[in-house]
């Protein structure tokens, strides 16, 4: 996708073609070779094939990882890739990532809003972005509401004039549904499970699911096993960090059990 074809390209454009093509270049030469497994999968097939994707991942497992490669393989063909995240620290963490309430013009009542549709009409400048855009990524997608993700494929088909879903853009979701899900006032679990994209009629679109499994914090350091062990109480809430002291107490049915001591 060049400027060429736009006389005065807009500022949104100019941002998202605006990348130091040689130093992607050198960020994806340098890491593609250290993809696991698990992540070359995701990362070869979505390359290869237009679809909309999940990328399940706990924490660690190298999803940023992942999406930045991604992104910086796409963007360093001179094509547009866009980086949008549910919440800002998020967004953060990806080269050009934006809230995927800022990028998409997503009304901010979602969960009460009968039909929501993205602020976006054509022949804008964000109508144009999303028209040559050839994928996007959306990080901690889990957090959002279905209607959100509902609305953005309506957006993409109207915008791009394609019937298919998420208008034939390769689009990815990545998040873990073990952690926060969308957040619904005064709403119970069942409503939140309810929001949530597995809920969507999108989700038995989605062409294919990746799961990446190796926490990667932990593969890089020593103390292993340790480590996801203690991750995985943490996760499960059994288990108490006291920083001040180093040590931890290990919760099992909310008994003190043991106390560690970490080295
Ligand atoms: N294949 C890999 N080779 C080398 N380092 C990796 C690899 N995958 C991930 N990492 C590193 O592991 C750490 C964790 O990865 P990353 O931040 O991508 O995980 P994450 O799933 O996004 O975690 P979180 O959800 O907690 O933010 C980072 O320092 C990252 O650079």
């Amino acid at each position: 996708m060049t400027l060429r074809s736009r006389q005065t390209p807009s500022y949104e454009l100019l941002r998202e073609c605006n990348y130091d093509i040689p130093k992607l270049k050198k960020f994806v030469q340098d890491n593609e070779n250290k993809l696991t497994i698990d992540q070359q999968a995701a990362y070869t097939y979505i390359s290869e094939n237009i679809g909309l994707y999940f990328i399940d991942a706990p924490g660690g497992t190298g999803k940023t990882f992942e999406l930045s490669l991604l992104l910086a393989k796409e963007r360093m063909n001179s094509r547009i890739a866009l980086a949008v995240a549910s919440s800002g620290i998020a967004a953060t963490l990806l080269e050009g990532g934006r809230t995927a309430h800022s990028v998409f013009k997503l009304p901010l009542n979602l969960a009460n809003t009968e039909t929501p549709t993205c602020n976006i009409s054509k022949g804008t400048d964000m109508a144009e972005v999303l028209k040559r855009c050839s994928l996007i990524v959306w990080d901690e997608c889990t957090m959002s509401h279905k209607a959100a993700l509902e609305a953005v494929d309506k957006t993409l088909q109207d915008i791009r004039g394609n019937k298919k879903v998420m208008g034939g853009v390769t689009f990815v979701m990545a998040g873990d549904f073990r952690q926060t899900l969308p957040i619904i006032e005064r709403g119970t679990r069942a409503n939140e499970v309810q929001a949530s994209i597995k809920s969507s009629k999108l989700w038995n679109q989605v062409k294919k699911k990746f799961q990446l499994s190796t926490n990667m914090r932990i593969h890089l350091r020593r103390d292993k096993i340790l480590m996801m062990k203690m991750m995985l109480l943490l996760r499960m809430k059994l288990l108490n960090v006291f920083p001040e002291t180093s040590f931890v107490w290990v919760m099992v049915r909310y008994v003190q059990i043991k106390m560690v001591k970490l080295t």
